[in-house]
């Protein structure tokens, strides 16, 4: 399948010298969710803002849908949506015509009938005659997504959609991104919250220092990286660890009521249940035991070495 978007040996390097994308190729898939992961300052909005057009490339090629985004700027805009992370409109100007302008910039004939039901969908209806500077600040966010979306964009970019709103405006916002996958609409989102990620994204990319340090279908990612840890609650506090156990890289913690062990399931299956034979073997009584699976976010951290 050609790929909505590809993006090949992507450099950026700011007038002050500073060198923000430094070669990053990426194919994304038409109708694909994917999320980009990175520390503050990792590139993401770089990347994001070459793609459309707001930011110029040093070197590299891009393409959406076929088309340069130098080249071809008005016909890869027109394809775009882009929910930046601030809005910048007039502020005096009201909800239903700031919306219906911007679907007008992209060369889109009017079409009321799209605005309403954007407006609709983003719980914006009823205050279409407000002035955006009356909006609440969840509000007004509400609005940025509007206009990203009113003019029909084949892709959407969503630049940290949820810093900072409440949990209402989140669970809309999911609800909505959903809607939109399932119209074919291709989304990109960059985020810090990675429970965000694990949860909605086919693919994701993790981003650090101006270089893409690895792009992979979340499920695969987690099977590959992903290790699980099971928790033993003792009855009995334990000094050390017997050495008829060394075979497994067992932790014993500080006040020795719990052993704790690290596997990957897939490399060493049936390892835990000859643990458990091997620790009935040594006497030693189990109370409880609960396992969790390593999260992205354990990923991610184990590769930028911050926290998202
Ligand atoms: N106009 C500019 N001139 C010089 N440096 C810039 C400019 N814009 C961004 N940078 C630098 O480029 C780097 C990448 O910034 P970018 O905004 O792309 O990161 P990000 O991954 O989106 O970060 P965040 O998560 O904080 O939004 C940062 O170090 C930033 O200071």
């Amino acid at each position: 399948m050609t790929p909505i978007i590809s993006i090949r040996d992507l450099t950026k390097t700011y007038a002050n010298g500073f060198s923000a994308l430094k070669g990053v190729s990426l194919d994304i898939e038409e109708g694909e969710i994917l999320a980009l992961l990175g520390p503050n300052g990792a590139g993401k909005t770089t990347m994001i803002s070459i793609i459309c057009g707001i930011v110029n490339p040093t070197s590299g090629v891009v393409t959406v849908g076929g088309h340069d985004v130098v080249k071809d700027f008005r016909q890869t805009r027109s394809m775009i949506g882009l929910v930046p992370q601030e809005l910048t409109t007039d502020q005096f100007e009201s909800v239903l015509n700031t919306v219906s302008f911007s679907r007008g910039i992209h060369g889109c004939k009017a079409n009321p009938a799209h605005i309403e039901k954007v407006l609709k969908s983003l719980s914006l209806w009823d205050k279409r005659n407000s002035a955006l500077r009356e909006l609440s600040g969840g509000m007004k966010r509400r609005v940025l997504i509007a206009k990203a979306l009113s003019h029909e964009p084949k892709v959407l970019f969503l630049d940290e959609p949820t810093a900072g709103v409440d949990v209402a405006l989140r669970r809309d916002m999911w609800s909505l991104v959903s809607d939109l996958r399932r119209e074919g609409v291709t989304i990109i989102l960059t985020t810090h919250y990675i429970e965000e990620a694990e949860e909605i994204a086919d693919r994701v990319g993790i981003v650090n220092k101006g270089e893409l340090l690895l792009v992979e279908d979340k499920a695969k990612l987690m099977g590959k990286l992903g290790r699980k840890q099971m928790v033993l609650d003792l009855v009995e506090p334990l000094k050390s660890i017997p050495g008829r156990l060394d075979e497994w890289d067992l932790k014993l913690t500080s006040d020795g009521m719990q052993i704790v062990y690290d596997y990957q399931p897939d490399a060493t299956p049936g390892s835990l249940m000859a643990l458990l034979a091997a620790l009935e073997l040594s006497s030693i009584a189990v109370s409880d035991m609960a396992s969790r699976q390593t999260s992205l976010e354990d990923i991610f951290v184990s590769m930028t070495g911050e926290k998202a």
